[in-house]
């Protein structure tokens, strides 16, 4: 019991959440207690209705892209199976991040994120910088893989012996699998399929493999609060425990794990490149008492140093641009730094008239 009461007092002392739920207390620290309005319902209950399954196999062209704007524009989430990325490969992914989480806290700490700026490389579990912030109940590990330029194997995880080489195949498979996504986007809005593509620019992607243990007061907090991805477009990567929810409705959403499947899911850069036809829809991850959950988030985004603004093509004389231009970099340091205030960062950019 006195340990607890140190933990609750100095939640820095304890830096990753898998160290501290193996302790098995019974109470999590206030640290990670998010305020009444935050907390999740946990209920056994599948959601009636589910994000949209796409099958990527299936259809022409004119017809993929159709099916992929409704549900661009109704969900701003949905699956797609039959996406062209190796399942064995999705296996290796799976447990090569295993792997990693199941060795000790001491061996993990070797791949310790080493810098404290925003969306650092390795291991961690902070996601915002600011000080004062309710923690989310979740450790991960990033690794920068695109540009090659910013691909530095060596700085990600030696053990298993496979790692390394596995994480370079997903980003290549994963960015085909991007890319291809973000034609049959533009596609949907009316635009020449490179369009998209070309106004993010060469991609920056990020993977980032969560890891959530399984929490004693599962109400009380949340594995990831809710926010919007920043950059252009996300693929997740589920295993078969729940835990994702999307907002749409005044409600959130159980996302169902499909197997094979990935989540895809649009950012904050998409919506001001659709001038606002397709939103970057808000979602979090809850967790659970028994079992511990692991998704692998692979981010397409621009390079930070890369102006983003409503595409031309989208713009005439009754649809004016609703945002202004906004530097990548910028965007994501504004999050990372303050943090939520309530509404979407997104809003500062939108053009009052
Ligand atoms: O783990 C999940 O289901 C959500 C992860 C996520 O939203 C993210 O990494 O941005
Ligand atoms: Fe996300």
């Amino acid at each position: 019991m006195a340990d607890l009461e140190r933990i609750t007092s100095q939640p820095e002392a304890y830096e990753r959440v898998q160290d501290l739920a193996e302790k098995g207390f019974s109470e999590i620290p206030s640290a990670y207690i998010r305020p009444l309005e935050e907390r999740p319902t946990i209920s056994e209950s599948i959601a009636l209705q589910d994000i949209p399954v796409i099958d990527l196999s299936s259809e022409t062209s004119p017809d993929l892209s159709a099916k992929v704007g409704l549900a661009c524009r109704e969900w701003g989430f949905f699956q797609v199976l039959n996406h062209g990325v190796p399942l064995e490969l999705l296996e290796r992914m799976r447990h090569i991040g295993a792997q990693f989480f199941a060795m000790s806290l001491e061996d993990k700490l070797v791949y310790a994120c080493k810098d404290t700026g925003s969306a650092p490389e390795g291991y961690g579990s902070r996601m915002l910088v600011k000080e004062e912030q309710v923690l989310d109940w979740r450790d991960y590990i990033d690794h920068h893989t695109l540009p090659i330029t910013r691909r530095n194997p060596e700085r990600w995880p030696a053990h298993p012996p496979e790692y390394r080489k596995t994480v370079e195949e997903y980003s290549n498979e994963t960015n085909k699998l991007a890319r291809r996504l973000l034609q049959l986007i533009s596609e949907s809005l009316g635009l020449e399929p490179s369009v998209i593509e070309d106004a993010i620019g060469e991609p920056s992607q990020n993977i980032t493999i969560n890891y959530y243990p399984p929490c004693p007061q599962p109400h009380l907090t949340l594995g990831l609060q809710a926010h919007s991805d920043m950059g252009a477009i996300t693929l997740l990567l589920q295993d078969d425990v729940a835990g994702l929810q999307v907002y749409k409705d005044h409600e959130w959403f159980t996302v169902q794990p499909l197997p094979d499947a990935f989540v895809v899911n649009l950012g904050d850069m998409l919506q001001i490149v659709s001038n606002d036809k397709y939103k970057s829809v808000e979602h979090r991850a809850v967790v659970n008492r028994d079992r511990p959950r692991m998704s692998v988030a692979t981010f397409y985004d621009p390079s930070k140093s890369r102006y983003i603004s409503p595409a031309s093509a989208l713009l005439e004389n009754n649809h004016p641009a609703l945002f202004r231009s906004v530097l990548f970099g910028e965007h994501v340091s504004a999050w990372y730094y303050t943090g939520p205030d309530g509404k979407k960062n997104i809003e500062s950019l939108v053009i009052e008239g």
